[in-house]
């Protein structure tokens, strides 16, 4: 079997020899993994973290906080984090990568060190909105040089400022960033969420999951009016945290339950979660899957039918390259909505599914916020074999492999960049794929 070491050219996606059926433990949530590693960071004493996301986007943060001062110690994959007394402005720029979490939650901490950090990324890093993050950062009273990455955030002696009103309708990674920091801001935080155009916070379940696990170290915060938060000045208390599995990760296996009348079992699902990926259970119900949780283990059995579907993924927009390849093979035309925003995810993704879906045959439009898709049924009638690309895109891998699942002869360029949020991530894939039936 290929794997990422061995692989330098196109990828060739293995094909579906019959249903898949396969049990698969996903990696902790990449959300909930950064989110623990910086309130550790910013918290009164040592924390732990288990479960923790091993892959590059919590790798990146890992770095950027230690280069912050945090110590961090992985004792066999239980991760000890030590704040330091104050933050120390990083000696060298903090490479971001293309992960959103670090470029909108790290400057926030690094304006809490007195001095300058530098911040970097990949080439498609400096297209992504990081702005109003940037100008609510100036507005508290450090001094920032540029409005995307690259950039620089120098922090005074202490900030000053308390209120801030932002457009977060690009990202509620904004919002996130600045609410996370905000109680160790020496006034806390007073923000708003203001769009000119009166668009809305996208993914809002990843707001809830800062909320809450702000609340769960002590800090004082309420939402007093909607799209209007205050953050009390106060300790972030250290606790002892456990990550969830990744279920928008999950839902590239569980789809491919879906599409070859398999079953695919995900261990760790939790029964209440603010993961804005579990509505994946609903999207694979409502296109004809059958979806069963059974303690803490969820099953994705295919029947066989998959219906075209209505989806508003304006709350789950992550999961928005895995059902646009879901409904390439449903029967019916299917509308995905609610997504203009993630044109300014790691890749302009509206775009990008309109052009590697119709590389493959596929009969798909964008539109103003999302995708409509003609499905060719699970037959996959007019699809063809086709050399898709990523764009550096961790998710439009997901996309590709389940296209390449059922149209044999399909590769994808760049099967490396899944190492985001999944490392080893075409291994786990071809094992799946070619799981024997009793290995359930
Ligand atoms: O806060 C987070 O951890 C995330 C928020 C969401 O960002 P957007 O609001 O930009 O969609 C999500 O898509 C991203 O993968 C992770
Ligand atoms: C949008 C995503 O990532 P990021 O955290 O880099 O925004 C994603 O993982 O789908």
């Amino acid at each position: 079997m290929k794997t990422l070491q061995d692989t330098a050219g196109p990828w060739p996606i293995p094909v579906a020899p019959g249903p898949v059926h396969a049990r698969v433990e996903v990696p902790g949530s990449k959300s909930e993994t950064n989110r623990a590693l910086l309130l550790a960071a910013l918290a009164d004493g040592p924390s732990t973290i288990t479960g923790a996301l091993d892959a590059r986007d919590t790798a990146l943060m890992r770095r950027a906080l230690v280069s912050l001062g945090v110590q961090i110690d992985d004792d066999a994959g239980l991760l000890r984090v030590t704040p330091p007394q104050r933050f120390s402005p990083a000696p060298e720029p903090i490479d971001c990568g293309l992960a959103g979490t670090v470029m909108r939650f790290v400057p926030p901490l690094a304006a809490l060190a007195h001095g300058s950090t530098s911040f970097v990324g990949d080439a498609a890093a400096s297209v992504r909105p990081l702005a109003p993050v940037l100008h609510a950062l100036r507005l508290l009273g450090a001094t920032v040089e540029g409005d995307a990455i690259p950039c620089t955030v120098t922090g005074p002696e202490l900030l000053e400022g308390r209120e801030v009103t932002i457009d977060s309708s690009g990202s509620s990674q904004f919002v996130s960033g600045l609410l996370l920091a905000g109680a160790r801001f020496p006034n806390g935080l007073v923000l708003r969420h203001h769009s000119p155009t009166g668009a809305s916070i996208p993914s809002r379940p990843h707001v809830e999951m800062t909320l809450q696990m702000l609340r769960d170290r002590g800090v004082q915060v309420t939402e007093t009016e909607p799209d209007h938060w205050q953050v009390l000045p106060g300790p972030v208390l250290a606790n002892d945290q456990r990550i969830e599995p990744d279920l928008t990760s999950a839902a590239v296996f569980l789809a491919a339950a879906a599409l070859t009348a398999g079953s695919v079992t995900v261990p760790g699902w939790p029964s209440a979660t603010t993961q804005g990926g579990d509505e994946v259970r609903d999207v694979l119900r409502r296109m004809g899957a059958h979806v069963e949780l059974a303690g803490d283990e969820l099953t994705v059995t295919g029947t066989g039918t998959l219906r075209a579907v209505d989806a508003d993924l304006h709350g789950s927009s992550e999961l928005t390259p895995v059902v646009a390849a879901l409904c390439l093979f449903a029967e019916g035309t299917s509308t995905i909505r609610g997504v203009a925003h993630i044109r300014g995810h790691e890749t302009d993704r509206l775009a990008a599914l309109e052009t590697e879906l119709h590389r493959a045959g596929g009969n798909v439009r964008q539109t103003d916020d999302g995708l409509e898709i003609h499905g060719a049924g699970l037959a996959g009638e007019g699809l063809r074999p086709a050399d898709l690309l990523s764009y550096a895109d961790h998710r439009l891998v997901h996309t590709a492999v389940l296209v390449g699942l059922l149209v044999p002869g399909c590769t994808v360029d760049d099967v490396a960049c899944t190492s985001k949020t999944i490392n080893h991530f075409d291994t786990l894939w071809s094992t799946m794929v070619n799981s024997p039936e009793d290995h359930r």
